[in-house]
């Protein structure tokens, strides 16, 4: 530093004025990326990228001595801006240091004992219940201000909605999707909703949502992660072993008592550490629920509160980040994948290499903002990881040779692309509204499980049959069996596999109108909305299809902009010639029993697990269920009325749980008995 000159001029240096330039690059930029990861549950840069510039900010400012107002570094999440009603919070949230380092949180500790466990990668939720129920649920928000989401809580599929605590109860927890459900809903889901990259993506959209239904069909789970207070009425009856206590832990088992999943956590100390991180580590492969490190929280309640707060942080906690392992490699070439969306996303294919344990070879580049901002180029030397050690993320460009031509052609259809700008993200889009990969798309989904359950017929398979032009709308998929020798050429399809395709065919021609309109993939139909929507109108299709936009808001979890787009999609003359052409094809069973029958279950929640016998699978006793009133959830709580289990001697979590609550555990045959089910649903269809 130029030291005379500064002191004489009392003027800032060139190279001081740079810094601050430095720092109001990254704090601009930063803003930016958390406005949409906060806002609108968006990506525009990935999370190492976020994590790097943040670090060198945190850097220059420590360098400086300049920490500037806006700066991310004293500030939590964003200001929320959505239409959801606001609320202060009574206790300000705070985010948490960070680390990558064992060593780190060893030190952290000295010698207090900790509760290590998962940082969950969801949306972090304040619960406050009250008499013995729950009264409110407000989003983190900027840690000051959150979204009220009382009625979307209510509807998480894990959450009691009473305890047996009747004081003033405020606690902190994550709301999750897990890795699979996301996958199963991401597959089923509209064009809408598409556009959700992650679990933590596609649970922020769920749960910040209007309309709880849907927040209801994406089946979110509740982890609690810290009591925030335990006050009030019959506090010490109740809770006088929570009030007692001066360990973090204790309050966690407490809060299990009452009812609620509370965060896989363990006792360690800094000298079982290392061994505790292991142990977090071996779980991260079948681990199905997100997260994105571990906190660290010092079990002493009184000595943690006694150090107090930075301005952002908490000093009681500490996270830990995965040193994501990185590995040098090429790229070979970016491959564009066209989706039923219209997007055309950039994917990178590269030399395989092994991370954490598996052969890698392919990441998403996500988007073209993104694909800039590395500069990829072919043969280009790149760094990837795996972001959590799951998803395979390209870290750096070493060479940035230059940027890889963007195709000017939908690589699908032929058509043209153009780039869009969606709220500062560039994406490439075919502008065919008959673009092929659309209809790929709506064919694939047309003929998947919870719709036509065509089995058999893979994506690739109509990307095949309607590359050979044997399938140009929906109703021909009933008659492939008029091309036998030219499916039975094509690559991978025998005869052996071409009878059972047609066998499942003719199987699907016999179906429910909740399956035609579960199938006909219109925005925002789920399998739930179009269960509903169907039986409102008494499973008879005329009435489906004519429904009108003030019938339609009438039907619970349907609003006005789903009403609107739902008489739009049958008002379209070409839908309507697509339906009247499916409609030749196919049969209505009668309305199923169980869905004519009585609510016997109205108030009641089962939980299943294990192997069925007669039922075909859990989501079949499930459907059973919910048509008679009931409810089932994943997990047992004191509000569980039945866990049905073959197995009640296994030694599961849900059988022990149970066994702690004083739940009854019943057999699938005790079940049925009990409640006279003498039928049960084989594909759907009732049988003896
Ligand atoms: N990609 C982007 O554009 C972008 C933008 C902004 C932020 N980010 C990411 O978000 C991170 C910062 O996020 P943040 O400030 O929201 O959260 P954080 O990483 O600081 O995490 C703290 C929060 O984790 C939650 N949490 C989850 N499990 C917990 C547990 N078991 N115990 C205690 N707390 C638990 C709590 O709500 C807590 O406030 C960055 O490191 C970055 O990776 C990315
Ligand atoms: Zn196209």
């Amino acid at each position: 530093m130029n030291q005379p000159e500064h002191q004489e001029t009392n003027r800032l240096t060139h190279q001081e004025v740079q810094k601050l330039q430095e720092m109001k690059e990254r704090i601009d930029l930063l803003n930016q990326a958390a406005k949409a990861y906060y806002q609108e549950s968006r990506e525009i840069m990935p999370n190492i990228e976020y994590d790097r510039l943040y670090d060198e900010l945190a850097a220059l400012e420590a360098e400086t001595g300049v920490v500037l107002s806006s700066s991310p570094t004293v500030k939590v999440g964003y200001e929320v801006l959505s239409d959801l009603p606001k609320e202060a919070h009574e206790f300000r949230m705070l985010s948490l240091d960070k680390t990558k380092e064992v060593d780190t949180l060893s030190a952290f500790l000295g010698d207090k004992a900790g509760v290590l466990s998962w940082k969950l990668d969801g949306l972090t939720i304040v619960l406050t219940y009250e008499g013995g129920r729950l009264a409110k649920a407000v989003t983190r928000g900027n840690g000051e201000i959150g979204e009220v989401i009382t009625n979307n809580a209510r509807v998480f599929a894990n959450l009691p909605l009473e305890i047996p605590f009747k004081g003033k109860l405020v606690l902190r927890g994550e709301a999750v999707i897990t890795y699979s459900e996301f996958e199963k809903i991401n597959s089923q889901i509209s064009e809408v909703q598409a556009k959700y990259k992650n679990p933590r993506n596609l649970c922020s959209g769920s749960v910040r949502q209007l309309n709880n239904q849907i927040t209801k069909e994406r089946n979110v789970q509740f982890f609690a992660f810290a009591l925030v207070q335990a006050s009030g009425a019959g506090t010490a009856a109740a809770a006088g072993k929570v009030l007692r206590t001066n360990s973090r832990n204790d309050q966690l088992d407490w809060l299990a008592d009452q009812g609620f999943q509370v965060v896989a956590h363990r006792m360690t100390d800094g000298k079982t550490i290392s061994e505790d991180v292991e142990w977090f580590a071996s779980q991260m492969e079948t681990n199905d629920f997100p997260s994105d490190g571990l906190v660290l929280l010092i079990d002493d309640i009184q000595y943690g509160e006694s150090l107090g707060n930075t301005s952002k942080f908490p000093r009681d906690s500490l996270a830990f980040k995965w040193r994501d392992e990185r590995k040098e490699t090429i790229l070979q070439e970016i491959e564009w994948s066209a989706s039923r969306t219209g997007l055309i996303n950039p994917v990178a294919i590269f030399e395989p290499v092994e991370l954490e344990g598996t052969t890698v070879s392919r990441a998403s580049v996500h988007n073209i903002s993104i694909l800039r901002q590395l500069e990829l180029g072919i043969g280009d030397a790149i760094e990837v990881y795996k972001a959590n050690m799951i998803i395979p993320q390209i870290a750096e460009n070493l060479t940035r040779s230059g940027l890889v031509a963007i195709p000017e052609v939908c690589p699908v259809c032929g058509g043209h692309t153009a780039i869009k700008s969606e709220n500062q993200v560039e994406v490439l889009v075919c502008t065919n509204d008959s673009c092929l990969a659309k209809q790929i798309k709506s064919f694939t989904h047309f003929v998947s499980r919870d719709a036509m359950n065509m089995e058999g017929l893979s994506e690739a398979t109509i990307e095949k049959l309607i590359g050979k032009g044997l399938i140009t709308e929906l109703a021909d998929l009933f008659h492939i069996e008029h091309f036998k020798t030219e499916i039975t050429e094509m690559e991978g399809f025998g005869e052996k596999s071409f009878a059972k395709l047609i066998a499942s065919v003719k199987k699907a021609s016999h179906t429910t109108t909740v399956r035609l309109l579960y199938s006909l993939g219109i925005p925002n139909i789920g399998l739930a909305n179009a269960k509903t929507i169907c039986k409102n109108a008494d499973y008879d299709w005329q009435r489906i299809q004519n429904l009108l936009p003030e019938e339609l808001v009438e039907i619970d979890g349907v609003g006005p902009i789903m009403a609107e787009a739902y008489a739009r999609f049958f008002a379209d003359e070409k839908n309507q010639q697509i339906i009247e052409d499916v409609l030749k094809e196919i049969t209505f069973e009668e309305v199923p029993v169980s869905e004519a029958g009585e609510q016997i279950f109205t108030d009641m929640v089962f939980v299943i697990t294990g192997s069925l016998e007669h039922f075909e699978n859990r989501e079949a006793l499930k459907a059973l269920i919910e048509s008679k009133g009931g409810k089932v959830t994943s997990s047992v709580t004191s509000k569980t009325t039945s866990l049905i289990n073959n197995d009640a001697l296994s030694n599961s979590s849900k059988n022990k749980k149970a066994k702690e609550l004083g739940i009854e555990i019943i057999t699938e045959e005790d079940f049925m008995k009990r409640y006279e089910i003498n039928i049960s649903f084989k594909d759907g269809t009732p049988i003896e």
